[in-house]
């Protein structure tokens, strides 16, 4: 049985809808992430699951159980904030034991819980300390201790990292990866900025545009298939190229001439009626290579920037439109200023026609052309 359901919710404020259509349902044990950008409804989505903002249509179901009334500490649910939300007086032991005191459980049921959440976050050694006493990371994981000792059946994560320095956040990413793997059987919903939080601890992503749902699907699933140009954008750093042209030749390969002046062969099946049609070509940096033969792409490289293992080569001037961002192996800082000629495997490349993939037109159209 599904976890969570969601049908058809929305969220208006009067006359103001942040959130529309919200169709999706959530297996038992998933860790779903949330992603868009700033103001796309994330974070309202997650507190109207947990209860602290009403549904203003559909229906959300827990379990089979419709929870839209359901106050939040009925609902089996827990959540973590960004803000830790930890009491400033209280020591950690207390901060973890206070949910179970209101609940009115044993001394014995409470000791026991609070032990086993802190043998799970490695907190056992600060369980007296005072969470001014204790690093960033720390009071994080007191937080997620909070909601451990709960045993909710679902656990939601506002953007618990976004407090922490780079290399906390991948301490403590990787900690909740290792937690999720101790409660195989715990459904979580998390909410991050952060790519690469995303694309590491998300069993399924859902990508969020304006209030409305525009792909769900595993990482490697929105990262090579996506379904429209917001998501190929949204999905990878840098993001996809998109290069406008017309398409001039169809059939099982479809070859695109750009308006930049390259040609790209790619292996996407297109039919004939489908010859002169305008459309973006989308290439992700790191699929481009230098070449010798046909170009998909060839200009002068702007400016470079060396990170080490890959160097980011961008053509066209920055602020003009149509950047294009090339992703090279190893450091070519001795690229600026020379004219590279880049090339593409057709199987890795993209087509987009008015923002939408072609991979995902229906192909019995297709096959009747
Ligand atoms: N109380 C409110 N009244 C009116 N509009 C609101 C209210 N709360 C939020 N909104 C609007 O709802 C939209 C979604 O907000 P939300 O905080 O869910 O976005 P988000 O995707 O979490 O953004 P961020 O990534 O910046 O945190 C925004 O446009 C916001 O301005």
């Amino acid at each position: 049985m599904a976890d969570l359901k969601l049908t058809g919710v929305e969220k208006a404020y009067g006359e103001v809808r942040v959130l529309r259509d919200i169709d999706l349902t959530i297996e038992k044990g998933e860790l779903i992430v949330f992603v868009g950008p700033s103001g796309c409804g994330k974070s309202t989505l997650l507190r109207m699951i947990a209860g602290l903002e009403r549904i203003t249509g559909g229906t959300l179901e827990i379990d089979g159980q419709v929870v839209n009334d359901v106050p939040p500490a009925q609902r089996g649910i827990a959540m973590v904030f960004q803000s830790y939300a930890l009491y400033p007086h209280m020591t950690v032991r207390q901060n973890m034991e206070f949910a179970l005191n209101i609940a009115g459980k044993s001394k014995a049921e409470i000791a026991r819980a609070v032990e086993n959440a802190a043998r799970i976050l490695q907190l056992t050694p600060y369980l007296d300390r005072l969470p001014r006493a204790l690093s960033g990371g720390q009071r994080q994981r007191v937080a997620i201790g909070r909601a451990i000792v709960r045993d909710p059946k679902v656990y939601l994560f506002d953007e618990p990292l976004s407090n922490l320095d780079a290399a906390l956040r991948v301490a403590t990413r990787i900690e909740i990866a290792q937690l999720k793997e101790k409660m195989p059987d715990r459904t979580m919903i998390y909410v991050t900025h952060d790519q690469v939080e995303a694309m590491t601890l998300a069993s399924r992503i859902v990508v969020l545009e304006g209030g409305g749902i525009s792909q769900v699907g595993t990482p490697l699933e929105l990262y090579t298939r996506p379904q429209n140009a917001f998501v190929a954008r949204f999905i990878g750093s840098p993001a996809m190229n998109l290069l406008p042209g017309e398409i001039v030749e169809t059939g099982p390969e479809t070859v695109v001439r750009l308006d930049s002046g390259g040609v790209a062969r790619t292996a996407i099946p297109t039919g004939p009626e489908d010859l002169g049609l305008l459309v973006d070509l989308g290439v992700r940096p790191e699929d481009l290579v230098e070449t010798d033969g046909p170009a998909l792409y060839e200009g002068e490289v702007e400016i470079t920037e060396a990170l080490g293992e890959v160097t980011l080569l961008y053509f066209v001037p920055r602020d003009e439109e149509g950047q294009v961002v090339a992703k090279l192996p190893g450091i070519q800082a001795d690229l600026r200023h020379r004219t590279v000629r880049l090339g593409a495997d057709p199987a890795r490349l993209h087509l987009f026609h008015e923002g939408q993939s072609l991979l995902y037109r229906d192909r019995t159209e297709l096959a009747r052309a």
